[in-house]
């Protein structure tokens, strides 16, 4: 069981000169398997919602619940995939993997097993012995999922961990990563700022609006996977989201726009 409610969520960032409110009343339930983008323009509190849920930083009013768990800090059953990779330079990508795994006590043999099924599972078994740095983008984000993929995480956790690759990359390892979950039937919360590649993963598409972050649009996408960007379908979903959030960047502009004028 993996599911997730967000229950009348808020979430306030106090600085010396003011207050953000960075979520406001947000309500969401999430069931086990499904693939949820988070999509708005920056600012609009989707790596704040994210992190709130992997319990790094708690709402500031309101709960929410990991299968009927309050959450009150991160845990096993939330694994996170973040966009800087987080690998630890120092290890082999085998030694990568492996460390969530040793730190949890398994045994050898079982690791090894295990370590080997994810260098296969992600294209990664003739690169088992290099360090981070002699890997590319890709490669080095596909270490990363297979860190939190060893961990067993029934929910995965995405804060834009393609956008710093080029399309090619990116394309594949959207295609690699919708094939584990529908193989692993993970619940994956993956936020990003690009509405074709919410469209193209996602069951379902929560668009948020700019400061304060609320839910403005929450969309099922009932397009038959893999998902083809050319077709019509595609586009006309494209059309309405594009309307949505270019609607959200516009205020979030103003807003830039009003605080230089006060400075
Ligand atoms: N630690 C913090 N202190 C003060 N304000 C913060 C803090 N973290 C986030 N904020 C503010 O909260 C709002 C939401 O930020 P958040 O990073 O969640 O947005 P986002 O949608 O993920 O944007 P991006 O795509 O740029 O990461 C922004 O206005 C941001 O400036």
């Amino acid at each position: 069981m993996s599911h997730i409610t967000v229950k009348g969520v808020n979430k306030v960032f106090k600085t010396d000169s003011r207050e953000v409110v960075a979520l406001k009343d947000i309500n969401l339930h999430i069931p086990q398997g499904q693939f949820v983008c988070l999509l708005g323009p920056s600012g609009c509190g989707k790596s704040t919602l994210l992190n709130a849920i992997a319990g790094f930083s708690l709402p500031s009013s309101g709960e929410i619940t990991a299968d009927a768990q309050l959450i009150t800090g991160p845990g096993p059953e939330r694994g996170m995939v973040f966009q800087e990779y987080a690998l630890f330079p120092w290890m082999t990508v085998e030694k990568n993997i492996a460390f969530g795994l040793e730190v949890k006590g398994m045994a050898k043999d079982k690791i090894e097993q295990t370590v080997s099924q994810l260098l296969s599972m992600l294209s990664l078994s003739d690169f088992r012995h290099r360090y981070p740095k002699d890997l590319s983008g890709g490669m080095r984000q596909r270490v990363a999922i297979a860190r939190v993929l060893a961990l067993d995480s029934p929910i995965m956790l995405m804060d834009e961990p393609f956008g710093a690759l080029d399309a090619l990359t990116r394309r594949n390892l959207q295609d690699e990563l919708l094939r584990i979950w529908s193989e692993l039937k993970k619940t994956i919360i993956f936020v990003t700022h690009s509405i074709e590649e919410a469209i193209y993963l996602a069951d379902r598409i929560i668009v948020m609006t700019y400061r304060p972050g609320t839910v403005k649009r929450d969309i099922l996408v009932d397009l038959p996977r893999l998902r083809d960007p050319a077709s019509a379908e595609f586009n006309a979903l494209k059309r309405e989201l594009g309307q949505l959030v270019m609607e959200e960047q516009q205020r979030h502009h103003n807003d830039e726009m009003r605080l230089a004028a006060v400075d």
